[in-house]
């Protein structure tokens, strides 16, 4: 059971439990988010190597590390981290994606603690990692969301957030030609609960946290999504406490 909360959002939650069956599914209905994954991972390894200094070549970089994903639908970010040697705590809004997250990686055995909590009522603290990555955009209250990050956080910890940026060229690809062709399921994205740059940044900075890297998620029809200097579609922050 979910818990009452303050950033669940109750309909945002049964919107995404309702893709959970095909989360895994390449071709399913989280296929945009299948396709933005190797890009976005790439992005968490650089940073991961240079925060903790490891080499690019090392198969398991957070061995011995604590991570936590918030937001985790069934889990295409916390198997990878597992893989790379962390513990990994998932949290995610919808009961149907934590049950199809554990059934997806239990006969991998990996052993990933799965939880349908909320980040404020969670009382995990220090852990090395924390990522939330296309979550920020569906919560309620998204600085109590951020808050709640931020007590998680080891104070020499590494934080990973993404999200769309509020702009007239997401409102174009994301919102409205993503969900006319089925790209994105109908109802996804809100383009008024978009969050700027700027105003994650502010929100960052008032739970002690400060940005030391911004980079742009693009997309084209010819190379699918890459990392980019342009901020206006969505973007990755890299976050530290101040
Ligand atoms: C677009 S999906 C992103 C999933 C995953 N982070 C990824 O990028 O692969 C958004 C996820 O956030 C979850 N969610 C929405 N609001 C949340 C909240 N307040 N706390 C935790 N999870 C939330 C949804 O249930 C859904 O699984």
């Amino acid at each position: 059971m979910t818990k009452a909360s303050s950033t669940i959002n109750p309909a945002e939650a049964a919107h995404f439990g309702t893709l959970a069956a095909e989360w895994w599914d390449p071709k399913g209905s989280s296929a945009m988010l299948h396709r933005l994954n190797p890009v976005r991972l790439a992005y968490i390894r650089e940073a991961i190597d240079l925060h903790f200094d490891c080499d690019s070549s090392q198969l398991r970089p957070l061995a011995g590390k604590k991570a936590l994903d918030v937001g985790c639908g069934a889990g295409l970010l916390c198997e990878p981290l597992a893989r790379m040697g962390a513990k990994v705590t998932g949290l995610d809004a919808a009961p149907e994606n934590i049950a199809a997250a554990r059934a997806h990686a239990e006969p991998q055995g990996l052993d990933i603690d799965y939880r349908n909590e909320a980040i404020e009522n969670f009382g995990g603290r220090d852990h090395d990692l924390v990522t939330s990555l296309e979550v920020l955009e569906h919560v309620d209250d998204p600085q109590a969301f951020i808050d709640g990050l931020a007590k998680a956080l080891a104070d020499d910890g590494l934080m990973i957030i993404s999200t769309p940026n509020r702009t007239a060229m997401s409102k174009l690809l994301l919102v409205e030609l993503a969900e006319i062709t089925g790209q994105i399921p109908r109802g996804t994205h809100h383009h008024d609960q978009f969050i700027t740059p700027e105003e994650l940044e502010k929100m960052l900075g008032n739970a002690g946290l400060q940005v030391t890297d911004s980079t742009g998620l693009s997309y084209s029809p010819a190379k699918g999504f890459a990392l980019s200097d342009n901020l206006k579609l969505n973007y990755l922050m890299t976050v530290v406490k101040a």
